[in-house]
């Protein structure tokens, strides 16, 4: 895992807020774009979404709530500069550093990088560029009242299991209480750098913090909201064009 001994908070950025704003409980946006697109088979993040790379509508979302009052990206220098993006245009205090191989290890870098000011880190997929504000603040409030809470939305359609050839089994699959995890996913930030300490620890794979926090025994509030799948494959851009051109 790459951490980079970054300190980019005490920039002139931080210098130029009040006391009283550095003190206020604050979300921190952690975003995770350091994936490979592999699936995708081109760099998804760079991609065109409405006229503006995936990358930067994702973090326009999130700073688009107003609870979010510092940002880490989690990225390669290489594609936050191809994609002209100044952390001096945000309206909030923006650190960039590298990520892992694993999003795991992303995550982790990602949190080590945060200020140390922030109460909450709301952990969100720079792949899932259609997630709304009003929904980051849901998130929120459920976070507040629950302790820990991410989006998702419950499985509709009938599921089966499949052979690797693709023929299904006969076995009843209950779709019921099954829900699709999203992002963002948000904690308390010493609760979550506790949880990616011990899956760290003790070599777990992890694919969401949801599933990291259940190291600590701690239960996930989901909180269902708009559109918000993640561009996995070739065609959900060009579903996710449509959304944006329709309203999301
Ligand atoms: N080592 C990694 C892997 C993933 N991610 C980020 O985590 C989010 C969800 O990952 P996903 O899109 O599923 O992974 P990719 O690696 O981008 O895609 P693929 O698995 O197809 O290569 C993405 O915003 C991705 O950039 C990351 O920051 N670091
Ligand atoms: C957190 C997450 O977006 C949950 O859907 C996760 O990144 C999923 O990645 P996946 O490996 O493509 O399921």
């Amino acid at each position: 895992m790459a951490v980079l001994p970054v300190n980019c908070w005490r920039s002139s950025w931080v210098r130029a807020w009040p006391d009283w704003v550095l003190f206020m409980p604050h979300v921190a946006a952690l975003i995770v774009a350091a994936g490979s697109s592999r699936r995708a088979g081109f760099d998804k993040l760079a991609a065109s979404l409405g006229g503006e790379p995936v990358l930067k509508r994702s973090i326009d979302a999130l700073l688009g709530a107003s609870c979010i009052g510092e940002m880490v990206v989690v990225c390669p220098l290489d594609r936050w500069e191809l994609l002209g993006l100044h952390r001096e245009s945000f309206r909030v205090p923006v650190c960039r550093v590298d990520g892992g191989v694993e999003r795991q290890d992303s995550v982790a870098a990602g949190l080590a990088a945060l200020s140390g000011d922030a109460t909450w880190v709301a952990v969100h997929d720079a792949a899932r560029p259609l997630v709304r504000p009003e929904d980051v603040m849901r998130c929120f409030r459920a976070a507040q009242e629950s302790g820990a809470a991410a989006c998702a939305h419950p499985v509709a359609d009938t599921l089966k299991r499949a052979t690797a050839d693709g023929f299904s089994m006969p076995e009843a699959v209950d779709r019921n209480g099954l829900w699709a995890m999203e992002t963002p996913q948000i904690f308390d930030v010493r609760l979550l750098s506790e949880a990616y300490r011990r899956v760290g620890e003790q070599g777990l794979t992890v694919t969401d913090e949801v599933s990291a926090m259940e190291t600590l025994g701690v239960a996930t509030k989901l909180v269902a909201g708009g559109i918000n799948f993640k561009i996995t494959l070739p065609g959900d851009l060009e579903l996710a064009e449509l959304v944006w051109q329709h309203g999301r």
